[in-house]
């Protein structure tokens, strides 16, 4: 049984109609491409549960979650603008992953410090996010999704505005995250070669549906003539 079943979803923006079937395996990470208003960020936010689907199912580990609140949904997302509190500290900005009241006991604050030493960021407690390159600040809510312990991991081009190094550096750590924790990793990017680096699989996304799903190279290698234009070739 898949780890993560969607099946006719369905969902319109006024005249964008979408419709999403999926299913990606336990520990696997699904590489989300497609040109630009193809549904990418649609389908996250579906499975997020901040937008509500017209009809279909969406389940996780075999449980119909397509109703549930998003803080009851075994799912964290890592959107590109990082939403850091820049008067919080990152130990805070992290520990709001584990409780929005910032009331952390001793144990929160052992998953605090957790979350930090998994990203490399141990040391980094008491300061504040403006005293943190871009790099950092990715790290730190990062951190925070972990704090979260949810297996699903919802990621929508939250390398983005990082320089070429950097994203490859942030990606391998996603990757070696996935695989100590365990994860099942969904990852919407622009870029084929960020999903050729880390994906398993890679879902190919136009005028809202999954039009192909395979793995990376059999995607961007493929004739279909969507994939054709959104690559230039
Ligand atoms: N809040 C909204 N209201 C109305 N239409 C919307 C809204 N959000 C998205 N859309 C439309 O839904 C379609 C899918 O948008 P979505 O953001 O999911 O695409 P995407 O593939 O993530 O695009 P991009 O790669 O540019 O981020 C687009 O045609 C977009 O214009």
């Amino acid at each position: 049984m898949p780890f993560l079943e969607i099946e006719g979803l369905i969902f319109n923006y006024e005249d964008m109609h979408m419709r999403f079937d999926l299913a990606v395996e336990a520990g696997e990470c699904v590489g989300i491409v497609g040109p630009s208003g193809a549904g990418k960020s649609t389908l996250l936010s579906l499975i997020g549960g901040f937008e509500k689907p017209l009809a279909g199912t969406i389940r996780v580990g075999g449980e119909d979650i397509t109703r549930l609140p998003p803080a009851e949904r075994p799912v964290t997302t890592l959107f590109q603008d990082f939403n850091l509190f820049p008067h919080l500290s990152v130990a805070e900005n992290v520990g709001l992953g584990r409780n929005p009241g910032l009331k952390l006991d001793a144990a929160d604050q052992e998953q605090v410090a957790w979350s930090l030493r998994q990203v490399g960021l141990d040391g980094f407690e008491a300061r504040l996010p403006g005293q943190l390159s871009g790099g950092e600040r990715q790290r730190v809510a990062l951190a925070r999704s972990l704090i979260r312990h949810r297996p699903l991991l919802l990621l929508d081009e939250p390398f983005a505005a990082l320089g070429p190094a950097l994203r490859v550096e942030m990606l391998e750590l996603t990757d070696l995250l996935r695989k100590a924790q365990g994860l099942t990793v969904l990852l919407v990017t622009h870029d084929p070669n960020e999903a050729a680096r880390i994906a398993t699989r890679t879902a190919f996304i136009a005028e809202g549906e999954v039009a192909l799903f395979g793995t990376t190279d059999e995607v961007l290698r493929s004739d279909n003539a969507a994939v054709r234009e959104y690559l230039g070739r």
